[in-house]
């Protein structure tokens, strides 16, 4: 960490669903900067009379960013905090990008009981999630993993089952699939690097309260 790091808190903040959510929640307590969007061209973008700094990264990648040190804090669905497993400290549920992570399989497949699903193919962009929840269950399953559009894959027979994220459901619906299993549910979470926390102590501090008291008054409302 140089002295210049230590000046700044660094903010790590991932595009796509999160962002603007993110971005409103902590705009309202004043963590901000001229031209903070997602479409930016620019991914370090800088609030100097604030001493700020906000990076905004791929979804999966940001524990990395945060878990080395390149990031203080970020924001970060626990889905990915589980699959991406990085030693961070996690320091509040946001309670706000619900979701749920779940096994879902075409109609026309559809078994019994989970076992009967044993050796089967599953496509996920959540291996490990997955692998953990079908060997926790005493199931053998070989796992595909996929960047994206998971629904795609049962369709051209690419695999019989997948492991994803659930909102509103509609996305299984429209592709015929049914939900057999829920391995977890996941909001936003708060995330710090564990050397930040402690060197950054106040400032840290500072941002958990005022988000802690965004997510009281909202939970109230
Ligand atoms: N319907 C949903 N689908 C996916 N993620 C959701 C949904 N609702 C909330 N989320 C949350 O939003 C996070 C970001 O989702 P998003 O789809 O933007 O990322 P991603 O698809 O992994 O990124 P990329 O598009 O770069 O692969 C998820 O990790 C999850 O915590
Ligand atoms: O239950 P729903 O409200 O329909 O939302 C769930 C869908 O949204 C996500 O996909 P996303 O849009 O992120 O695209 P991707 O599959 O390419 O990741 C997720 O992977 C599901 O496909």
């Amino acid at each position: 960490m140089t002295s210049n790091d230590m000046d700044y808190l660094t903010i790590a903040l991932p595009k796509g669903k999160l962002f603007d959510l993110s971005a409103s929640r902590l705009g309202q307590l004043g963590y901000t900067a001229e031209g903070l969007s997602e479409n930016s061209r620019k991914l370090v973008i800088a609030n100097e009379a604030e001493k700020i700094r906000f990076i905004i990264t791929k979804t999966a990648d940001l524990p990395t960013y945060v878990e080395y040190g390149a990031a203080d804090v970020g924001i970060i669905g626990k889905d990915v905090l589980a699959e991406e497993n990085k030693d961070v400290y996690e320091l509040l549920d946001l309670k706000f990008g619900f979701c749920r992570m779940m096994v879902a399989v075409p109609q026309v497949l559809r078994q019994e009981k989970l076992s009967d699903y044993a050796h089967m193919r599953v496509a996920t962009k959540y291996p490990r999630v997955a692998e953990r929840f079908f060997h926790s269950n005493g199931i053998q399953m070989e796992i595909i993993k996929l960047n994206g559009s998971i629904e795609l894959a049962p369709m051209v027979g690419l695999a019989e089952i997948i492991v994803d994220l659930v909102e509103t459901g509609r996305t299984l619906k429209e592709n015929n699939l049914l939900e057999v299993a829920q391995i977890h549910t996941a909001t936003a979470r708060f995330i710090a690097n564990r050397v930040s926390f402690k060197m950054k102590f106040d400032r840290i501090n500072q941002m958990v309260a005022g988000l802690k008291a965004l997510v009281e008054s909202e939970g109230k409302a």
